[in-house]
């Protein structure tokens, strides 16, 4: 027998209805959040066909894959340890041991699980690093750079030990143009900050280096605080001016001219200027340079990033000698460039020693203008002399040296920078006495430095500044 479908539907619109009914009652009588979830659900299984839920369900998944942020690409760079390098040694293992070097300094140890402690061999560093299989994330600029450690199999020729960074593709050209090199200029300035530093002599045409261990830095340096900081400021400044002085196209060099009495600290200030820059020293003495292509030769093996020194600049190129050298050429005016060309007129009597190897000023004065210019980088020239006024005028002209430093007398200031270094004080009975008197005579800071080295007890040296400036008041009221 036929069923007539409309009657079907009339038959099934009672129990719908009910049901319909019941969910209204359980809705109007639900507490909770999650009673409401339960029951949507059940209302939709019973009263939704089974096909309009399916669509449902597929255009809510569509929806949420849509909506869901993508997994970013990612790139992996490897880095693997050069083969043949020790992994007990830092510093062999070429760009493989400066990412390690510099992840040591950003590791935390705190958050690693494990980590591996290495070095310290031969006075070397300890350096910290991540275990084979670890991983640690490093922000640069606002992007995480992953590093992961892999273990090499061990075998000489197969794959070695690597270290893998890796990031979002969109990071590839800030990873290979900025980050890489990042890592290798901090670790660059680490080395350099780090190395032991030189001082060399010169013997014939070549430098004789030792180690310098200057103990002078710019906190023990006594001397007036605005000075001593207008120095500070004007090496950071030359220090990053590389490109300035390129542009310009001048040679990346400065010049400092010291002078001041004996034991003011220039040697002391040349000292400190090193530590604090960490660059080598090349001391010269003139007096042993036997001509002018000597003198080039040793310009020219300098290396980078260093202070030449030129103590004592009156004793070689004196003014005086040349004013006697003019008279005896009967010149009225002679320049400094003109001294090459009259040798002769030098063979005075006891003339300056570099004149008596034939070298003069401006020979100095071209190589270091001329010849640097085109080798060589960061380089710091200091004269120093305890006699300005003796100075060949070519050398005080304005451009010539860039900054002139007057290491003077000890000021009150100067006096309380040497109690603190020998006594670790800022503060004595005695230093009222000592700063009226200090501003009465005039002492220089080697003078003082030996007072208050007679004696460990600070009373008893301070005793001795006391009596030392006394008498010298003392004396000098008796000169008058
Ligand atoms: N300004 C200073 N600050 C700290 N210590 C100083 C200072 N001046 C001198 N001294 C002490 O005196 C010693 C000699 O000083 P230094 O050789 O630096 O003086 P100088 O001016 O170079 O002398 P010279 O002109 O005789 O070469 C130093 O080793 C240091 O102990």
């Amino acid at each position: 027998m036929a069923t007539d479908p409309s009657s079907a539907a009339a038959a099934a619109l009672p129990s719908y209805a009910k049901a319909v009914d019941a969910y209204r009652k359980a809705v109007s009588t639900a507490a909770t959040a999650t009673a409401y979830v339960v029951l949507a659900r059940g209302m939709a299984r019973e009263l939704l066909p089974h096909d309009l839920r399916a669509a449902a369900s597929w255009a809510a998944s569509l929806l949420r894959t849509r909506l869901e942020p993508r997994p970013a690409e990612r790139r992996t760079l490897v880095i693997k340890r050069a083969p043949g390098s020790s992994s007990r040694h830092d510093g062999d293992g070429g760009l493989f041991d400066e990412v390690r070097q510099y992840l040591a300094t950003r590791i935390d140890p705190h958050t690693m699980r494990r980590l591996c402690l290495s070095g310290g061999f031969s006075g070397a560093k300890k350096v910290l690093s991540m275990e084979p299989g670890d991983s640690m994330t490093d922000v640069f600029e606002g992007v995480a750079f992953t590093w992961a450690s892999v273990a090499g199999d061990g075998r000489p020729g197969l794959s070695s030990e690597s270290l893998e960074l890796s990031f979002d593709a969109e990071h590839t050209d800030m990873a290979l143009g900025s980050y890489v090199p990042f890592i290798t200029a901090s670790v660059e300035e680490a080395r350099h900050q780090d190395r032991a530093l030189r001082i060399y002599m010169n013997e014939g045409s070549h430098w004789q280096g030792i180690n310098h261990h200057h103990p002078a830095t710019f906190d023990t340096l006594a001397m007036d605080p605005d000075l001593k900081q207008s120095v500070i400021t004007d090496l950071d400044r030359f220090l990053k001016r590389r490109d300035y002085y390129r542009r310009i196209g001048k040679a990346w060099k400065r010049g400092y001219l010291l002078y001041g009495p004996p034991g003011t600290g220039k040697s002391s200030l040349v000292a400190a200027m090193a530590n604090y820059l960490r660059f080598n020293l090349y001391d010269l003495d003139l007096s042993e340079v036997r001509g002018n292509p000597v003198l080039q030769r040793l310009l020219n093996t300098m290396t980078n990033r260093a202070i030449l020194v030129i103590e004592d600049i009156d004793c070689c190129f004196t003014a005086a000698s040349r004013e006697v050298a003019k008279d005896q050429a009967g010149e009225a005016v002679a320049d400094e460039f003109e001294e090459e060309s009259m040798p002769d007129v030098w063979d005075t009597p006891q003339p300056p020693l570099s004149q008596q190897h034939n070298i003069t000023l401006s020979g100095l004065l071209n190589f270091i203008d001329g010849l640097w210019s085109t080798s060589g980088e960061e380089r710091i020239i200091v004269f120093t002399t305890n006699y300005k006024e003796r100075l060949d005028p070519a050398l005080l002209r304005p451009g010539r040296m860039d900054m002139h430093i007057y290491m003077g007398y000890c000021g009150w200031e100067a006096f309380k920078t040497l109690a603190r270094n020998y006594f670790l004080i800022d503060d004595h009975p005695t230093f009222p006495e000592i700063q009226e008197l200090l501003s009465a005579v005039e002492v220089t800071p080697a003078e003082v430095s030996e007072m208050l080295l007679r004696s460990e007890d600070v009373d008893a040296a301070l005793q001795c500044v006391l009596k030392f400036l006394a008498e010298k008041k003392q004396a000098l009221g008796e000169g008058k």
